[in-house]
């Protein structure tokens, strides 16, 4: 477990972030291994004198999925950073504590265009298996066969594919994911949704997704989190157990009741 409060090291996209070393960071608490993958307690972020995030307590589960949804601004990637350690140098307060093994991902895949599919998934990663780790994640993402490919000869969801595949590769206990799909076509983001969940359900890391789209929340998260201005005004469980559908009165139910807390009318449509 990683315990710091804002002051880590920065760490390159796709891999647990380091932390740093003893001496480098005199606010960093020893390790600790127990206890839910989570734990943020009084955390207050400030740009130019303006609170972002104010006060947010928040733990989540071993294996929990939760996806966090708020306006643009909110303060929904400020949160993330801090959890990933990649917000050194900002103005604030409070604890952050993530397991050693966090893996985070972003709406840009990444991956370094001077390296093959497979060496971008097992960068890091070392050991005489890496390899065969590798193709195993490759292959559950739909890309056996791809290895030897450079990344621009792959589409962007074939790209996210790859980054989600690093990001597993290396079994970790935390996935931070900020608006992964983002940047996809409705179909491809889906699919994309289909995979998420698969891939989550077989190696249970705890995530933490951000997303603008209710949609997407309902459909993977096991719980919502709304954020509005700084502050996290709604923990939602999302009960519905099996398979989800769109349709599913249930699920057309969640998606109303986040509408309605993120002040959207049902005419505006589901982005919050
Ligand atoms: N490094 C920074 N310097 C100054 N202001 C910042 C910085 N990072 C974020 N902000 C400000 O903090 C506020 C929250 O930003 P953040 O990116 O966390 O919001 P968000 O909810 O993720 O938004 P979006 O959904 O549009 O990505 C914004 O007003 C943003 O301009």
């Amino acid at each position: 477990m990683a315990t710091h409060t804002g002051r880590l090291t920065t760490t390159p996209a796709g891999t647990a972030p380091a932390p740093a070393p003893a001496d480098a960071a005199p606010d960093l608490r020893p390790g600790q291994v127990t206890g839910p993958p989570v734990r943020v307690r009084g955390l207050t972020r400030r740009f130019d004198g303006r609170t972002v995030l104010d006060d947010v307590d928040l733990e989540i589960a071993e294996n929990q999925f939760v996806a966090l949804l708020g306006r643009s601004g909110s303060g929904k990637s400020t949160l993330l950073r801090a959890l990933a350690g990649l917000d050194a140098d900002v103005d604030g307060t409070g604890r952050v504590a993530v397991p050693r093994s966090t893996s985070v991902i972003f709406q840009d895949a990444r991956l370094l265009p001077w390296q093959r599919v497979l060496d971008n998934v097992v960068l890091g990663l070392a050991g005489p298996g890496a390899d065969g780790q590798g193709r195993a994640r490759l292959a559950e993402v739909g890309l056996a066969g791809r290895e030897r490919a450079w990344p621009n000869q792959l589409s962007g969801g074939e790209q996210q594919r790859v980054a989600l595949a690093r990001a597993l590769v290396s079994e970790p206990r935390l996935l931070l994911a900020d608006e992964p799909f983002g940047a996809l076509d409705a179909l491809t983001r889906i699919r994309m949704h289909g995979l998420l969940r698969e891939l989550c359900q077989r190696h249970r890391p705890a995530v933490l997704l951000v997303t603008h789209d209710v949609d997407e929340a309902v459909m993977l998260a096991d719980r919502v989190l709304v954020l509005d201005d700084g502050r996290l005004t709604v923990d939602l469980a999302i009960n519905l157990p099996g398979p989800r559908s769109h349709r599913h009165p249930n699920v057309v139910e969640y998606r109303e009741r986040l509408l309605a807390a993120l002040g959207v009318n049902q005419a505006e449509g589901a982005a919050a």
